[in-house]
């Protein structure tokens, strides 16, 4: 489904005027299956976030190509319905003047879908991330977290996108509304037959929801791992960063 390539990304060190460069990702190269929840872990600054812009074609690589089924993600139209995302910062997510309900149609619509039809859609979208419709007129600042995190899912599921990419998406939600999310997006992923990239320093939550982690080490692939084979990873730096993270 997604095919990404000898990819390169640096961004201008310094000023405005600096000619130095930071090269934040170095030849990146890995496939991800139709259907398949792929985490990428690494240390802060590693690389994670800018990986997963590039894999929403939100930014272009220096060099390489990030190809969904065979064309580049950077077209708008082959974003469109098939690529989604969540993030952490959901506060900022949902335009704060936006219903619940005016949230999860403005996707909708972009896919072009009638507003009778999309309004039809609602209820039956807040019912799967567990919430009622006596929240289709509510504004952001009426509920918590883990309720805006549910509508941003729920808005993300919407165009049932073949790939959603969550970015740190549940870590500033409590133990038990994490888990809540977790269990909701492994029905999610079933019911709607998508697959996810996981960006997440939460190894645990990666272990629970992925297929295949991927380490990334100071801009570079470490080391892929299926969830099964974690305890088996190869390179020391893998195990010590495991170590830390479960410690
Ligand atoms: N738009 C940008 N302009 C300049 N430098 C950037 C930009 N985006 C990221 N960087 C740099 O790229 C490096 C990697 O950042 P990135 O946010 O991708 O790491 P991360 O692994 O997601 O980190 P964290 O876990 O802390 O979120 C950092 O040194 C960061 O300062």
């Amino acid at each position: 489904m997604l095919s990404v390539e000898s990819v390169e990304k640096s961004y201008r060190k310094g000023g405005l005027f600096s000619k130095e460069r930071e090269h934040v990702l170095k030849n990146i190269s890995f496939e991800c299956k139709l259907g398949e929840c792929l985490g990428i872990i690494g240390e802060s600054g590693s690389g994670k976030s800018t990986l997963g812009r590039l894999l929403l074609g939100i930014e272009k690589p220096d060099r390489g190509s990030i190809l969904f089924e065979g064309k580049k993600v950077e077209d708008r139209k082959v974003r469109t319905g098939n690529l989604s995302a969540v993030f952490q910062d959901y506060t900022s997510s949902i335009n704060p003047f936006y219903t619940v309900e005016e949230a999860i149609l403005e996707p909708l619509q972009m896919k072009r879908k009638a507003r009778e039809e999309a309004l039809s859609e609602i209820d039956h979208l807040l019912y799967q991330v567990g919430l009622d419709p006596s929240y289709r007129k509510k504004y952001p600042h009426e509920l918590s977290g883990g309720e805006v995190q549910r509508v941003c899912i729920a808005r993300a599921v919407s165009t049932e996108p073949k790939c959603i990419l969550f970015d740190e998406a549940i870590s500033s939600l409590d133990g038990s509304v994490q888990m809540q999310v977790l269990e909701l997006l492994k029905n999610l992923r079933k019911r709607y037959d998508m697959g996810y990239i996981f960006i997440t320093h939460d190894i645990q939550a990666a272990a629970y929801i992925c297929d295949r982690i991927m380490v990334l080490r100071n801009g570079e692939i470490e080391e892929i791992v299926e969830v099964e084979q974690l305890k088996d990873v190869q390179s020391t730096y893998t195990k010590k960063l495991l170590q830390m993270i479960i410690a």
